[in-house]
């Protein structure tokens, strides 16, 4: 399902490369198989399925759920471009304070595998960008919250985003008191992992 899996420096986070199968209708992509996650040892228990629609210059996050409603989301963007973005909130992390920046598109159709403890965002760079996630726990409103899009020095493509009233109000990075820990990570062998798709073993 996936020809090229790309570790971010964060641990626990990949980006998939899906095997698009394309005929004269269009295409087909395959986000998700329970088997090849729980492989590679990430979190399969998909709880909920969204998606949003945006306008070109929004940005949206920087967004986690605080325990115990933490989540792990699969992030794929199937219509424009986005700038998506992840910081390592885990206290312990290598990456702790960290950011690491993937573009996803509909044209690419790669695939972000988010762990928990991570903050999640995005800057749509297309004239509209439709985002897809599934995610690993119920949303709770009240453990619904997030870290100020421009407290961590990402190099955003805009200076005046459209936000919602929700992020401008985020607390920044330098005050937020983070409850996530890291609770280390098995180190996946990436070249052993291909071996396993391109043996059709997954
Ligand atoms: C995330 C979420 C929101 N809502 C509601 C709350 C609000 O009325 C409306 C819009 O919510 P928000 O403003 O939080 O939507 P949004 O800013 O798009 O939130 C999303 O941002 C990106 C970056 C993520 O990583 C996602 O997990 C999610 O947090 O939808 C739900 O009912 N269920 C949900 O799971």
């Amino acid at each position: 399902m996936f020809k090229e899996v790309n570790k971010s420096i964060i641990p626990g986070c990949f980006e998939f490369i899906p095997d698009i199968k394309e005929d004269q209708r269009g295409m087909f992509v395959k986000i998700y198989n329970t088997d090849f996650y729980s492989s590679i040892l990430l979190n399969t228990s998909i709880k909920e399925s969204y998606f949003t629609i945006s306008h070109k210059n929004v940005i949206r996050g920087l967004h986690f759920q605080l325990p115990p409603y933490e989540v792990a989301k699969i992030v794929c963007c199937v219509e424009g471009e986005i700038m998506d973005v992840v910081v390592d909130l885990r206290e312990g992390s290598p990456t702790y304070g960290k950011y690491d920046i993937f573009y996803l598109s509909a044209e690419k159709s790669n695939i972000l595998y988010i762990p928990e403890g991570l903050a999640h965002g995005y800057c749509v760079l297309s004239e509209k960008a439709i985002v897809i996630y599934n995610v690993t726990n119920v949303y709770s409103k009240e453990h619904d919250t997030g870290i100020r899009w421009d407290s961590v020095g990402i190099p955003w493509p805009v200076d005046n985003p459209i936000l919602s009233e929700k992020d401008k109000n985020l607390p920044e990075f330098k005050y937020f008191h983070t409850p996530f820990k890291y609770k280390g990570y098995v180190n996946i062998n990436v070249e052993n992992l291909m071996d396993k798709i391109i043996g059709n073993k997954i």
